[in-house]
């Protein structure tokens, strides 16, 4: 994705593609989808009539003029077609380039007896077990169940350094299409055939399921209401000429309406949309819905995980520290007892740095024991052996457990944890049944960039909350040293919804970032849920968003972008309706001139005829959709300050340039139609 085709705006082929497409959209069962350029299409066919048969509508005179008006009616609309097509053109060709990472691969599927069978990987089904080695594309969609391994993401993520992903933990999660650089991994499949993310990341950027949002919707329904007010005014039109004396062509009636009616904005609607969501694409960034990105355009607050998020989340064990009477030694063997079969990257970073520090393990002796998995709700993990039980944790949830069974907490233990803590690192309480032997420093690092990041997200109005399932301590020293304005600690997944739901409670838009499992049900709450494409399979189910880089402060990009697709649609709207308005002013004075020598005074473009002065205003009408592509592709700069000054700001650009630029623009053309002798 992150090719060259990125940066370029449009190519060659794109281009003539786009024409080709702007053609077949023609097609009035197509056309109708937008309404306000279907009454455009039915005008520009009536016109067409009246050339084919000139006598039935009694027009022979003016043949002409007609073919005139035929011609530009018929421009307006491919005009707005192309915008369209060419907005959906870098997705097509994004789409083609996804396709061909989607070849089927052979799988090695473990069957019960554990053999393997080579199958294809479409023949692949959500649980099947398939062993991936060095070389090997991965198959399909799943969550590591053992082993480590190097892949190479670049074929989604375009990133060429490939990534480690590991069993257990937030980094298990691999994708179908991606490569086995080096080791083995097992992977049990997570989606049938048809469900995969590069399934899903095909239709996105396809535009495949593109489906209007919500303010689309409402805007649309607002330029229908203009058209059919604008169609009921024309028609009216028709018996007062007669009264006053003018003769009306129905062409010129046509023109007029088609002047009138806001094409501007109705033929360019949905390529601003299309090109929003196509921006978003090319940071990396997949978006689930059009939605999504226009929420995220107006985040109040945006709420992070920590481990993961804003530190890089392999959290290494550094240090055993006994407490109370015990000894380092004592610490180090209970920290290993309590991890034997922890697959999390604490668990086996304990394990290494216990056997770096020469405590041995027998392992046979352990193998009957029960094995207590980690859980985000208990903070524990650990296992229970010949009645004993052999548990590492949150200091709070030990201390808790070690009270349960009656025992008494070291003098020392608040001292020595609130050091690790201090430091940013995350400390976990060792016990054996109710004795607290030690702690374990669990170290992890603040990704570079996150402080500057975060002010830029305060200029943007954006309030920053990390909700961390970590101690107070930990998540303040973390919290300041990454530059959040607020934090929550020990939070269980439900305590982040509730941090959600009591903003959104206050009518904020929240956005939440996450990777892990436990980011889950907080991602589904959130207005946007932007989760970690190295997380799991859960939190990218789901998010709406996935950032394929895996950069919590991506957000700042998606939320320019979502600002800038709403201020573009807006000036647009702004623009297109001044425009017409002003037209209004334009041509009716011209028109009437002749029958009702009053409207002289107000005829003050001083146009050279009246059918010169339709003529002009139609070309212009149609001109001024491909002049607008651009902006309407790229989106009007974005620059934080106050909504209020915003908005003033466009209503003098775009209302007033808009009221203004017709009478230029006419004149203009106006002069040219003269020089040619119309
Ligand atoms: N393998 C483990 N065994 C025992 N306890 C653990 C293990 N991993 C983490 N913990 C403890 O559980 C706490 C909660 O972990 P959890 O993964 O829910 O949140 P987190 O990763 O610390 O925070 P965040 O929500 O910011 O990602 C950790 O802060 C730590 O104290
Ligand atoms: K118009
Ligand atoms: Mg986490």
């Amino acid at each position: 994705m992150r090719s060259d085709q990125r940066n370029s705006l449009f190519t060659g082929p794109m281009i003539r593609q786009a024409l080709i497409e702007s053609v077949k959209k023609l097609n009035p069962l197509i056309m109708m989808k937008n309404p306000v350029m279907f009454v455009v299409e039915v005008g520009t066919f009536l016109t067409l009539l009246m050339i084919l048969f000139p006598k039935f509508f009694g027009v022979e005179g003016t043949v002409g003029y007609i073919v005139i008006v035929f011609l530009t009616l018929l421009l307006t609309i491919l005009f707005a077609n192309f915008a369209e097509a060419l907005a959906e053109g870098r997705g097509k060709a994004q789409a083609d380039t996804l396709k061909k990472t989607k070849a089927d691969t052979i799988a090695k599927r473990l069957t019960s007896s554990g053999k393997i069978e080579e199958v294809s990987s479409v023949d692949l089904r959500k649980g099947d077990i398939v062993l991936v080695e060095t070389g090997d594309t991965i198959p399909g969609d799943g969550e590591i169940i053992e082993g480590l391994a190097s892949i190479d993401e670049s074929a989604i993520t375009g990133e060429s350094a490939p990534v480690i992903k590991e069993a257990g933990g937030d980094f298990n999660s691999v994708t179908g299409g991606t490569k086995v650089v080096s080791d083995w991994i097992k992977v049990r499949i997570t989606v049938d055939p048809g469900e995969s993310f590069l399934d899903k990341m095909i239709s996105l950027v396809e535009g495949a399921s593109r489906q209007k949002t919500p303010n689309e919707i409402a805007l649309n329904t607002l330029l229908i209401t203009l058209t059919l007010i604008f169609v009921l005014v024309c028609v009216t039109l028709l018996p007062i000429t007669k009264y006053v004396g003018v003769k009306l062509e129905i062409a010129t009636l046509i023109a007029l309406l088609v002047c009138l009616i806001p094409t501007t904005i109705g033929g360019l609607l949905s390529a601003i949309g299309i090109a929003g969501m196509d921006r978003v694409t090319r940071f990396n960034v997949l978006a689930m819905s059009g939605k999504a990105v226009e929420a995220a355009g107006d985040i109040n607050t945006m709420i992070l995980d920590k481990t993961g998020t804003i530190t890089f989340g392999n959290r290494m064990a550094a240090q055993f520290i006994p407490v109370g009477d015990h000894t380092e030694d004592e610490a180090c063997q209970a920290a290993m007892l309590s991890s034997i079969q922890d697959e999390t990257p604490e668990g086996r970073s304990i394990i290494e740095l216990a056997k770096e520090q020469g405590c041995t393990l027998d392992e046979q002796k352990y193998k009957k024991a029960e094995i207590i998995p980690f859980a985000a709700e208990t903070r524990m993990s650990g296992m229970d052996f010949e009645g004993v039980s052999y548990r590492k944790g949150a200091i709070d949830s030990v201390m808790q457990f070690v009270k349960e069974k009656g025992g008494v907490i070291p003098t020392n233990l608040k001292e020595k944890g609130e050091q690790i803590a201090s430091l940013g690192g995350t400390p976990l309480a060792i016990c054996i049944q109710n004795e607290i032997i030690g702690l374990i420093y669990l170290k992890d690092t603040v990704k570079p960039g996150m402080k500057e990041r975060f002010a830029e997200l305060r200029k943007m109005g954006i309030k920053t909350i990390m909700c961390t399932g970590d101690n107070p301590l930990t998540a303040k020293t973390i919290a300041n040293e990454a530059g959040v304005d607020d934090f929550v600690a020990e939070c269980k997944p439900e305590d982040k919804i509730r941090v959600i739901r009591e903003e959104q409670i206050q009518g904020k838009l929240v956005a939440m970032t996450g990777d892990g499992t436990n980011d889950a049900p907080a991602l589904a709450q959130a207005d946007v849920g932007l989760a970690m494409n190295s997380g799991t399979m859960a939190a990218k189910e789901a998010a709406n968003m996935v950032d394929l880089d895996s950069d919590p402060t991506k957000i700042i990009e998606v939320v320019s972008i979502g600002k800038q697709l709403l201020m573009t649609r807006g000036a647009l709207t702004t623009f297109s309706v001044a425009n017409d308005i002003a037209k209004y002013f334009a041509i009716l004075p011209a028109m009437f001139s002749v029958a009702i020598p009053e409207m002289q005074t107000l005829n003050f473009m001083h146009l050279s005829s009246p059918t010169s002065a339709i003529l002009s205003a139609l070309i212009f009408n149609a001109v001024i959709i491909p002049l607008l592509i651009p902006l309407a592709m790229k989106g009007i700069a974005y620059k934080p300050m106050p909504a209020v000054k915003l908005l003033q700001r466009n209503l003098l650009i775009y209302g007033v340039g808009g009221v203004i630029a017709p009478f230029i623009g006419i004149k203009l053309i106006d002069i040219v139609l003269q020089v040619f002798g119309l």
